[in-house]
């Protein structure tokens, strides 16, 4: 890959370019600092991936830039973001609705500024350049070994089911997910989806290619892999199965087994580790840290503090002496939205795991280390009891049915019966359905009576 032209450090943009920035990110689907004010930028890298200065066609810059928010507690604070930002002088009708601003100083003064992803001619150039192995400036695009070739000229669509990042559909052939917000060191949607490609488990699409910045730290900022055109998300199956008052426990049981298989791939692949005390009981004390915070965020949850932190104990208490659990790298945000039926090679009745990433709001370094299992089941019940409590009348026969046969599927195909433990799954499912409090108090206030219900429930067991 040729790196003429494209890698001059455009530091001299930034100062005009934030007050665009300023005025637009806070609004972006995928920025997580909202509502806490941004007081500046710093620019970590920019490399121009089509020249800015260019004539009358477009320009594509692609800057990670820290943004400042001293309102938050580090590192987020100083949280750093990937953007693609085209650069015209004119912004055609069909483009207005990626407008950013315009610029009113510096080197570029009198241009357009947009949201480079949705000018199809830009996307269609970071699927060009995923096609040969190579650098540019920080950027290193790499494929993987074993996949046959990306064609060229596939026609680029942004995709509107983006929530946490972004994701561009090529000929309906493959998806490139952009992560937005960015942290040094390998992410996971792409370490374990490639390590199961390694370990021959067809459960994930695998990663045909990827970018990352490698200075002034390491970044992995997007990764390819194959679209499943057609293919239904999980969530939908289960919400047509309560509208239709039909049972959705041949699908919970094969996604049980799905997880298993999962599981036992990333375990044979990658370190496993057995959790004896002391760590157990950091275990529960991180849990109760993560009650105690998310407490003071969401009020509502302080009357069931004292009841919930008894499941936490529950994990080193006396009894427990000798216990001993076996942990490993695990998806970490497992619910039924990640899944997928279809829509590939193996045929309609094939389910697919995506969005390896872990929970967005927890540190990297947490998100990569080994944990329980059974983390991930708990995950994928309390999906269940999402899907029954949003259906109307409430269907709790239906969630528990789901639950039994998810965890008789999960056995059945090699995994530990997530039941044989159920100290360490309570523990699991209270810590879910702590995070989802506090995950819907800050994105969809509307959903909150959802996890609200859980935590009744869970707190009266105890
Ligand atoms: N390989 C794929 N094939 C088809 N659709 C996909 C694929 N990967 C992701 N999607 C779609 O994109 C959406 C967002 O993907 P996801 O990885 O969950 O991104 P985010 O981290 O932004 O939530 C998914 O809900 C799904 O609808
Ligand atoms: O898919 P993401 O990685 O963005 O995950 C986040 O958003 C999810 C909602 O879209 C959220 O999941 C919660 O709501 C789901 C229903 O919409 C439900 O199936 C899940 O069980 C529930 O946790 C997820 O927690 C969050 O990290």
């Amino acid at each position: 890959m040729s790196e003429a032209a494209s890698t001059r450090t455009p530091v001299a943009l930034l100062p005009s370019l934030a007050p665009l920035l300023h005025a637009w990110l806070p609004h972006q689907r995928w920025f997580a600092g909202k509502g806490h004010p941004v007081t500046g930028f710093s620019l970590v890298s920019a490399t121009e991936l089509l020249p800015l200065d260019g004539g009358s066609g477009p320009g594509l810059l692609h800057l990670l830039v820290r943004v400042k928010q001293p309102g938050l507690p580090a590192p987020s604070s100083q949280d750093c973001y990937q953007l693609l930002l085209g650069v015209r002088e004119t912004l055609p009708p069909h483009l207005a609705r990626a407008l950013i601003g315009h610029l009113a100083e510096g080197p570029l003064a009198g241009r357009t500024l947009y949201e480079g992803l949705h000018d199809p001619r830009l996307a269609e150039l970071i699927l060009e350049r995923l096609r040969t192995p190579g650098a540019l400036g920080p950027l290193r695009f790499d494929r993987f070994d074993r996949v046959p070739a990306i064609p060229a000229g596939l026609a680029a669509r942004p995709l509107d089911a983006e929530q946490s990042n972004s994701s561009l559909v090529y000929g309906d052939a493959y998806i490139l997910k952009l992560f937005r917000r960015v942290h040094p060191g390998p992410n996971p949607d792409l370490e374990l989806p490639l390590a199961l490609a390694r370990a021959g488990c067809d459960r994930v699409p695998a990663p045909i290619a990827w970018y990352e910045a490698t200075s002034p730290e390491p970044y992995t900022l997007g990764v390819l892999q194959p679209f499943l055109r057609g293919s239904q998300d999980g969530w939908l199956l289960a919400l047509d199965s309560l509208a239709a008052g039909r049972s959705f426990t041949d699908e919970a049981r094969a996604l049980g087994s799905v997880t298993a298989e999962v599981h036992t791939a990333l375990a044979g692949e990658l370190p496993t580790v057995m959790l004896r005390r002391p760590q157990t009981e950091h275990l529960a004390v991180a849990m109760s840290q993560r009650l105690e915070a998310a407490a003071q965020a969401v009020p509502a949850l302080l009357p069931y503090v004292p009841r919930l932190r008894a499941a936490f104990d529950a994990l080193a208490a006396p009894g427990s002496r000798d216990r001993a659990w076996r942990a490993q790298r695990v998806h970490g945000d497992l619910h039924l939205g990640q899944t997928l039926r279809g829509g590939g090679p193996h045929g309609d009745g094939h389910w697919s795991v995506i969005d390896f990433e872990g929970e967005p709001a927890r540190p990297l370094g947490e998100r990569r280390r080994p944990q329980p299992p059974v983390r991930d089941v708990a995950g994928m019940l309390r999906s269940f009891d999402y899907a029954a409590r949003t259906h109307r009348p409430w269907n709790p026969d239906w969630a528990e049915r789901c639950r039994t046969a998810y965890c008789e599927g999960y056995a059945e195909a090699g995994g530990d019966d997530p039941r044989a433990e159920p100290e360490l799954l309570r523990a699991y499912e209270t810590d879910k359905a702590v995070y989802e409090v506090l995950y819907e108090a800050r994105h969809r206030p509307d959903w909150l009576p959802v996890p609200m219900a859980a935590i009744d429930r869970l707190a009266a067991a105890t």
